[in-house]
């Protein structure tokens, strides 16, 4: 079991992959990343023969299965809303802490809320549209306005919220804000 199970969710570019793969180098081997969207993209990998290096970065190459991937995904879901989160979890190591970087429903936080109770920390990364679209956002009708987008827009349970928006708080400061939440932990 974990020490603690970090949840990050945020917007597409808002910077979860930025803010959780430094969170990694800064914590080391005290950690693990877990990507629920990981057996989304293997399976499709397989399936279509794509790049599954290239489906896991934050490049353009992802964007162009997206689409599908959120469809497909849904009907999996629509069966066990936990399928994804079970599996992702099932291949992590037993490091103390867990930092889940890609929260993206109510029944993701459900599912980690019922399987890992107490230890789950809420954190919203924010950053506003201008900044999200320098970053390479374009608005895509049955992505940014669907479920795997909007579901979390009126959750209010965050334990922290972070501002990664242009010009805002810079990197360390932001790692300086998660380490001292999570230093409870003694990770
Ligand atoms: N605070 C930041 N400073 C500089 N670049 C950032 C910052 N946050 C995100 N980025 C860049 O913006 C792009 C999108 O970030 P990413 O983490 O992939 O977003 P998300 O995972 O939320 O879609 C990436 O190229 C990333 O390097
Ligand atoms: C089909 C997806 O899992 C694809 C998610 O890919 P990423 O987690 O890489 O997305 P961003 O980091 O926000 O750009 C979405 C879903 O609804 O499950």
């Amino acid at each position: 079991m974990p020490q603690v199970v970090l949840l990050f969710s945020g917007k597409r570019k808002s910077g979860k992959d930025f803010i959780t793969t430094h969170l990694q180098k800064l914590l080391g081997d005290r950690c693990e990343v877990i990507k629920i969207s990981q057996p989304i993209k293997s399976h499709w990998a397989k399936e279509k023969n794509l790049d599954l290096t290239e489906l896991l970065s934050d490049g353009d190459y992802k964007e162009q299965y997206r689409l599908d991937m959120i469809n497909w995904s849904e009907e999996m879901r629509a069966k066990d809303y936990g399928y994804f989160c079970k599996i992702a979890t099932d291949n992590a190591s037993e490091r103390p802490v867990w930092i889940v970087s890609d929260i993206r429903r109510k029944t993701d936080i459900r599912w980690f809320n019922e399987t890992y109770g107490d230890l789950i920390r809420n954190i919203r990364i924010y950053a506003d549209e201008d900044t999200r679209k320098n970053r390479g956002f374009v608005f895509k009708t049955g992505v940014d306005d669907v479920t795997s987008e909007c579901d979390l827009d009126d959750y209010t349970g965050w334990d922290l919220v972070l501002d990664n928006s242009n010009g805002k708080q810079d990197i360390e400061d932001q790692l300086r804000s998660i380490i001292r939440f999570v230093a409870n932990y003694r990770c």
